[in-house]
């Protein structure tokens, strides 16, 4: 039973089967109309998901949609520090599928993100930003069109399990005092290092069921990817942090050479197999000064274990993998995340698949947005095995709330994503098919017509969802 919120008379709930939605025709969808720009996005998306299911369906589909609340909205139905009422999360439980607009985090104190909340609650895992480019869209970079990737953010651990402590506090002192005098002291790698004991103390966990469950879906999408796509990416900064983000790396290689070991090849694997296709005689000492730079100034214990490493290779996945069969694999590869930064400006096209931990994800998700016309068109979703929840990767945008100017792209490009996830196709393709035409005949919102050359009226807010609404015919 809801306390202030009544689920519509009609339609039905959407359930769950092995991972993947079971919709009917008529599926309940809770959704939220979030802070800020909200007000402004959620009414335009909603006018456009609706148009384009009417038509695509002709009455035999329908969503039933059902108003929850959180945020400000729910503060003020609810009462003060509402921000996240038991009947959103009863809502969104009972229904499985939900979509939201942006939702405010206060910086420094306050209350702590409800966006993060509803995804650890609900478990959803991998949040999933798709970053690829609308033909006409202005953008500062020369050869947008070359980006076309998605990206796999962890979404339950890293900073966003938020276990940190204040400077200053009785807690930020104890841990302070553990970790000088016990904990360090006791770890020979670490040194004479102590942590000042005027710092805040936070934790970045990174479990490997964590971060294997969501490298999984990474690798299940490639697999889905026309050929030439089919490439994950592990992204870390494992040089520095070695046992989180350089384990993130070694679980991803370890699931991609077991439970993937028929559909994926690694990068090394590739170098190491391809060597020998180009000369069948070649020795395994020749082999290893070919894959690793600097080999013959490694010492012999090492070489020995990169000796080994091709001489397993070969002896386990050469009737597999060999004689060109790994170019047909899903090709597993790692980079360090700031180099990933600085390549997807300059060599977009060699990444597909991107699989981060939070932080690394929350970055390089914005930074993919701008390269492809920035934050206005950038969707994601927030996917777990019995639930999922589509949103945005932008905020609240609060300068510009209210006054029905914001590119509600993202959001409707999310309810896309929302609509594929429920195999409804071919509504999902009218919507990208009337984005696309809206923006080749120039009717955009203020933040792409600004870029324009020669710069063109921006449409509002609701302007621009009827423009892509008329393209549908
Ligand atoms: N999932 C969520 O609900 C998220 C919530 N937040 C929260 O949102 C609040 C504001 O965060 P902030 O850092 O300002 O980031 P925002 O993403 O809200 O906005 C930053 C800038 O990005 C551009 N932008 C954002 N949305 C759009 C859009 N739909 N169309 C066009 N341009 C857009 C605008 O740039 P310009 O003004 O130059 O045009 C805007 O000023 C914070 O409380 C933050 O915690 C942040 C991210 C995600
Ligand atoms: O929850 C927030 O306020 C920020 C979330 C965020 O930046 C993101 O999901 O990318
Ligand atoms: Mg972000």
């Amino acid at each position: 039973m809801y306390e202030k919120i009544t689920p519509p008379d009609i339609g039905s709930r959407i359930t769950f089967k092995n991972g993947e939605p079971v919709v009917p025709d008529n599926p309940i969808i809770p959704f939220i109309r979030g802070d800020g720009t909200g007000v402004d996005i959620w009414p335009a998306s909603q006018m456009v998901i609706d148009t384009a299911v009417q038509t695509a369906y002709q009455g035999k589909r329908q969503i039933s949609w059902f108003k929850v609340y959180a945020g400000d909205e729910a503060c003020d139905i609810y009462g003060t520090y509402q921000y996240l009422p038991e009947d959103t999360l009863q809502a969104i439980k009972e229904y499985g599928v939900a979509i939201k607009g942006p939702l405010t985090t206060p910086v420094g104190g306050g209350i702590r993100s409800l966006n993060v909340a509803l995804r650890q609650i609900n478990d959803l895992y991998a949040c999933v930003r798709p970053c690829r480019y609308y033909e006409g869209t202005p953008s500062p970079h020369k050869y947008p069109e070359k980006l076309d990737v998605i990206i796999y953010r962890e979404n339950t651990e890293d900073i966003y399990l938020g276990i940190e402590w204040r400077q200053g506090t009785e807690m930020a002192e104890r841990i302070i005092s553990l970790l000088n005098n016990e904990l360090i002291p006791a770890s020979p790698e670490h040194g004479k290092k102590q942590i000042r004991l005027d710092s805040g103390i936070g934790i970045k966990p990174i479990s490997k069921t964590g971060s294997q469950r969501l490298i999984r879906r990474a690798i299940r999408h490639a697999l889905r990817l026309p050929k030439n796509k089919q490439m994950v990416t592990l992204v870390h900064k494992g040089n520095i942090m070695k046992y989180t983000e350089g384990a993130f790396r070694d679980w991803g290689y370890e699931l991609a050479t077991t439970e993937f070991r028929n559909e994926c090849v690694t990068e090394r694997e590739s170098w190491i197999l391809s060597n020998k296709e180009v000369n069948p005689d070649i020795s395994i000492a020749e082999n290893a000064q070919m894959i690793e730079p600097g080999f013959n100034a490694l010492t012999a214990e090492k070489q020995a274990v990169i000796c080994q490493e091709i001489e397993k290779v070969l002896d386990s996945i050469w009737s597999t993998h060999g004689s060109d069969q790994w170019k047909d694999k899903v090709m597993v590869n790692d980079r360090i995340a700031d180099s990933v930064f600085q390549q997807i400006q300059t060599r977009p096209d060699e990444y597909s698949v991107l699989a981060t931990m939070n932080l690394n994800g929350d970055y390089v998700s914005d930074a993919a947005a701008a390269v492809v016309g920035g934050l206005g068109m950038a969707p994601g979703a927030n996917i777990g095995d019995e639930c999922a929840i589509f949103e945005a990767t932008h905020g609240t945008a609060p300068k510009h709330a209210g006054l029905d100017r914001i590119n509600p792209g993202s959001v409707i490009l999310s309810g896309v994503m929302m609509l594929e996830y429920l195999g409804w196709q071919e509504a999902a393709d009218l919507i990208k098919q009337g984005i696309s035409d809206a923006i080749a005949n120039r009717q955009v919102t203020y933040d792409l017509a600004r870029l324009m050359e020669p710069p063109v009226e921006p449409l509002k807010c609701s302007e621009f969802a009827e423009a892509i609404i008329k393209h549908f015919q």
